[in-house]
């Protein structure tokens, strides 16, 4: 009997919800969908407190809200790393796990496992306008290719191209382009920089941790010492106006963000518009819409023009990404592990 036909048979006769989950760097986001984008049970579980993703997969099940439902039948995660076989380690934290062998432990039948920007990318369709914030001008094309980038612990990209039947969204590790600096402030830090890394991507720069660098990078510049700030302090500093130093690398990390936009627009033709996502914009607020994002977006030279008709967003949703896991998981044909 075919896969598929035996994949919607199953699907039909449902009787149990699905488990969704984006796991980043620093937090680890889980959600029963109990019926076609109906999400219970959404909590937020700090990865570096869990040794392994079953630990932390044991521990949500446990929680009374998510014990109360029947036991999840099938199950998708997104995660912030490529995924091209059945062993995955995470880049930016200690675990690692089979697939298969996590399907097996918890009885579901069908895990998958996709990256999390590239879930985020197929999340963008079903989110409402009221979810999202314009910074700029421009006009999204219809049906034109969308690019997708966002902050967070790291730096994830995607985007999504349309297709025949509705859009594809791409495996990208683009947070790993090599870092261009564009003002002369952006070659000091990255002279500093050199100093730490002896290849410096984006990432580097435009993440939780790059945010720190930059700050201790412009503290040196400007002659005074860095204190052991979070990002999280960088932000509230910059934002209560109570550190010079923090509110130029919030302005410095907007700008940078604001050329890895647009490289991103003009090596994808992103027409559709480009989308920020991730944990840092967010919380930037009106900061982010104020600061000098657009016009570095817009400043591409003999392109300029070209670049003032993409528009550019942010998304405000609290969880963006469990659309796009869920989607892809109902798009998933076939019985087992999906990669
Ligand atoms: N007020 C804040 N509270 C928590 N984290 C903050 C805050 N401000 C900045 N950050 C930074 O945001 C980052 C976490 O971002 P995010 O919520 O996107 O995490 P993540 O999904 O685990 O990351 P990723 O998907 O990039 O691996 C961390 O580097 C953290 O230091």
């Amino acid at each position: 009997m075919h896969a598929d036909f035996l994949m919607s048979r199953a699907a039909e006769a449902r009787p149990r919800p699905s488990l969704l989950a984006d796991i980043g760097g620093t937090n680890a986001r889980f959600a029963l969908e109990v019926a076609p984008g109906q999400l219970e049970c959404i909590r937020v579980l700090p990865c570096a407190g869990f040794a392994t993703l079953q630990d932390a997969l044991r521990a949500y099940l446990a929680l009374p809200e998510a014990a109360a439902w029947e036991t999840p039948w099938d199950a998708a995660i997104a995660v912030a790393n490529p995924v091209n076989g059945d062993l995955l380690r995470m880049t930016n934290h200690h675990w690692q796990f089979s697939i298969e062998a996590v399907r097996r432990e918890f009885g579901f039948a069908r895990f998958g496992v996709i990256n999390d920007f590239k879930a985020l990318a197929l999340a963008l369709p079903h989110l409402a306008p009221g979810n999202l914030r314009q910074v700029g001008g421009g006009q999204a094309a219809d049906a034109g290719t969308i690019g997708l980038l966002g902050a967070g612990t790291g730096l994830g990209v995607s985007g999504l191209v349309p297709s025949k039947g509705g859009w594809e969204a791409l495996d990208s590790e683009g947070g790993h382009v090599s870092f261009a600096p564009a003002s002369e402030r952006e070659i000091a830090v990255l002279r500093f920089a050199w100093r730490e890394f002896p290849h410096v991507s984006a990432e580097r720069l435009m993440s939780g941790s790059g945010l720190v660098l930059v700050y201790r990078a412009l503290a040196e510049r400007a002659g005074l010492p860095a204190q052991a700030h979070s990002p999280a302090d960088v932000i509230a500093l910059a934002l209560s106006g109570e550190c010079a130093v923090c509110a130029g690398a919030v302005d410095c990390f907007c700008e940078m963000l604001g050329t890895i936009a647009g490289n991103l627009a003009v090596t994808l033709g992103a027409i559709g518009g480009i989308y920020i996502g991730g944990g840092i914009v967010p919380r930037l607020g009106s900061a982010f819409d104020g600061s000098g994002f657009r016009t570095r977006f817009e400043q591409k030279g003999r392109f300029a023009g070209y670049l003032a008709t993409i528009p550019t967003f942010v998304i405000t949703a609290e969880y963006p990404c469990f659309a796009g896991v869920a989607a892809w998981l109902r798009s998933s044909a076939g019985v087992g592990s999906i990669m």
